[in-house]
């Protein structure tokens, strides 16, 4: 019972909420684009879309758990692990042989969609694959990767990939709404970097708010944010995307004042902790607002 408990901490359900929005634009792009897509296949791209998400989320705690990083974080809702194996340690070795469950299972579904539709999809699982490995214990060392891979992960590979398997084609639609992800996501994981960053020093992280501090973080931060909006008000104008898609324009209530925030208190934690809970309502509302838009924009 307690083993369950710990499993359902660390597996972060709130955070599972982020793939549910990103499969549910790659679904309502694909009825966009024309393509008739099998529901029981889309279960199961989902099921390994999820099972993604739930390793990387376990392997992360474990791994946190294990060099003694969640034993020294403030945690906050939005960061700072699930604090789980600090409170159970005893669950640590089974909760971890679950994160590489959660893996055999993307595997498997992988092995299979590439016999139903090609070695084309083959890079994208292994790039996919490797950043659920390699994340903790090396990609959080190098600033300029750590800075991209969760975009990388949840945008270009998670979303092509997924549509590669419910059509059988790649499209530029899918790869350019990929790339507001790509934004999102990696302001996702930098915005909830911030309240970390002494504890994640001490076990030798290296991300780019210690490589540039927090003025060029927040810039960085900002133009990314900014990238989101530039990317969609360019598909809608030129063409690739319904004027429907710019219900996702209504999150810019939220992103102004997060922009400020962060903009002009990146240097102080309590005036930035509102800036975390805006910042994971813009990422999980935009893409859920466009994928509504091509939903009514349907025929
Ligand atoms: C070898 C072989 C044949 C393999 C087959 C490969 C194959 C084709 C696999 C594809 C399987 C499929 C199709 C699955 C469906 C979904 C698709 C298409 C996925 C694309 C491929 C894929 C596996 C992508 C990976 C996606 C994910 C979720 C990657 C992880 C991204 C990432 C680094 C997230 C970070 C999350 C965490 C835990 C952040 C916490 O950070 P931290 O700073 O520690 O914060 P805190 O302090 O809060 O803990």
């Amino acid at each position: 019972m307690k083993l369950l408990k710990s499993f359902l901490e660390v597996a972060r359900p709130p955070f599972l909420l982020l793939t549910l929005v990103i499969m549910a634009l790659v679904a309502a792009t694909a009825s966009y684009e024309g393509f008739d897509w099998s529901s029981p296949l889309f279960m199961l791209v989902l099921l390994g879309a999820v099972s993604a998400h739930i390793s990387v989320n376990i392997l992360n705690e474990y791994e946190d758990y294990e060099s003694g990083l969640d034993a020294m974080t403030e945690r906050t809702p939005f960061s700072g692990g699930s604090g789980a194996l600090v409170k159970n340690p005893q669950a640590a070795e089974a909760v971890g042989s679950l994160g590489y469950l959660f893996l055999g299972i993307v595997v498997s579904l992988g092995v299979f969609f590439v016999y139903l539709r090609g070695w084309e999809l083959l890079p994208i699982g292994i790039a996919g694959i490797l950043l659920i490995l390699f994340y903790t214990s090396k990609i959080t060392r190098r600033p300029w990767l750590c800075l991209i891979s969760p975009g990388i992960a949840f945008g270009p590979l998670m979303m092509t990939g997924s549509y590669f398997v419910l059509t059988g084609e790649y499209s530029w639609v899918i790869f350019g709404l990929s790339t507001i992800v790509f934004f999102l996501v990696n302001n996702l994981l930098l915005l909830n970097q911030f309240p970390d960053e002494e504890a994640d020093r001490k076990v030798g992280r290296f991300n780019i708010l210690m490589h540039l501090g927090s003025e060029s973080s927040s810039v960085i931060f900002n133009s990314f944010l900014g990238l989101s909006y530039l990317v969609l008000a360019y598909m809608i104008i030129d063409g690739w995307l319904p004027y429907w898609a710019g219900l996702g324009f209504f999150t810019l209530i939220l992103a102004w004042p997060l922009r400020v925030t962060v903009k002009y208190h990146h240097h102080s934690l309590t005036k930035l902790l509102p800036a975390l809970g805006l910042n994971v309502s813009v990422v999980l509302l935009m893409p859920s607002l466009i994928a509504v838009g091509l939903v009514l924009a349907l025929p």
